[in-house]
């Protein structure tokens, strides 16, 4: 897969690419309902005998345009966007940095910009997709602004069991309320999360449950406090684990600024400070409680152990 990233104005000509069918939109997650649209692009594209692309933008635009609600924690940062969407098969990936200019441009400026300009002969985008200043394009005034040089195909909504739209903020919602179970059926996966193995304070081995402790990459959307059921990939091969997010009570009277988050993986003895670590988030099983003593704690977690091995006894493959 190309990567281009586009600052705005851009000085790409038709002729820099050959004819794409796109996919429009943030792509947050790229959920179940992306996958719907960036699929719906490929599809045209072999159709039709094009390349298939996506466009996305970085940062988020609620941080540039100051919104109340500003998404700087993110369910894919671009990285990952851009590893999925590359194994989706994608030919080319078009990542506009979302600046003031760029989001005061009126909805026929991108279009011809952006759409037209970048050799764009097919546009796929969700039913709610806008563009332009204000969000003021949507999927009924393209076929104006197209100018008729490009067809467009409007994906319709994917909804939940409880008829919910699939969207990146009902993903987020649900991942700060630590439901990480209900991933699977939104974005097709698990919640995942990366990060690096660093010191700890040296305790877990004295009570008989070791555990790595990874500092995680800031941009990624946390869940909350509490223990889960995880799974955790560290030198490329995936363990079973427990992991507690949070300030350790039992230990400590004051919070730091930020959880901790530590994994006692099942069946392993390695040394891996410094490692890159991923965590998948399976199961949240309990919120983090201060305990009378060292006995009660370690007789909690190792409920939580035997409880994440059922869970993942029930669940294999
Ligand atoms: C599965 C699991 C659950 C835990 N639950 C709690 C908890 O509820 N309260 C708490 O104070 N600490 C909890 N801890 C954190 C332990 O106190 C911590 O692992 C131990 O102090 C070792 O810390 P260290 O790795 O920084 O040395 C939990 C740890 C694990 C692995
Ligand atoms: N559930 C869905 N069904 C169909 N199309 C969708 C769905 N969710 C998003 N899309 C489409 O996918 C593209 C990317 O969507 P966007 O990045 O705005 O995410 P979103 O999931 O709708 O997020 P938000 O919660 O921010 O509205 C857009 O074209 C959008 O219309």
């Amino acid at each position: 897969m190309k990567l281009i990233k586009l600052n705005h104005p851009h000085e790409y000509r038709r002729e820099d690419f050959p004819a794409m069918a796109m996919a429009l939109g943030y792509f947050d997650g790229v959920h179940l309902g992306h996958q719907q649209v960036i699929k719906e692009a490929k599809k045209e594209a072999e159709a039709k005998g094009l390349k298939s692309a996506v466009m996305t933008f970085d940062p988020h635009p609620s941080v540039v345009l100051g919104k109340s609600v500003q998404h700087m924690e993110y369910i894919t940062p671009l990285d990952d966007k851009t590893r999925i969407v590359e194994d989706i098969g994608v030919d080319y990936l078009f990542v506009v940095n979302f600046s003031i200019e760029f989001s005061s441009l009126l909805p026929q400026e991108f279009v011809d910009q952006y759409i037209i300009g970048l050799n764009v002969h097919h546009v796929v985008a969700g039913f709610d997709y806008s563009y332009g200043k204000m969000g003021k394009g949507n999927m009924e005034t393209i076929q104006f602004h197209s100018r008729g040089k490009f067809d467009f195909t409007v994906v319709s909504k994917l909804s939940n069991q409880e008829e919910e739209k699939v969207s990146s903020t009902l993903i987020r919602t649900l991942l700060r309320d630590g439901k990480v179970e209900e991933m699977p059926t939104l974005l097709g996966r698990f919640h995942t999360t990366k990060g690096t193995v660093i010191n700890g304070e040296r305790r877990g081995r004295t009570i008989g449950f070791p555990t790595a402790n990874v500092q995680m990459e800031d941009q990624y959307i946390l869940p909350p406090t509490g223990v889960y059921a995880v799974k955790i990939q560290i030198e490329g091969a995936w363990h079973e684990g427990v992991c507690n997010v949070g300030y350790k009570p039992t230990f400590h009277k004051e919070k730091k600024d930020k959880p901790s988050v530590e994994v006692h993986i099942f069946n392993f003895n390695k040394e891996i400070y410094g490692e890159s670590a991923a965590i998948e988030w399976h199961l949240r099983l309990r919120s983090e409680r201060k305990f009378e003593g060292i006995q009660q704690l370690v007789a909690q977690i190792e409920k939580d152990k035997q409880e994440a091995l059922l869970y993942f006894e029930k669940n294999k493959g």
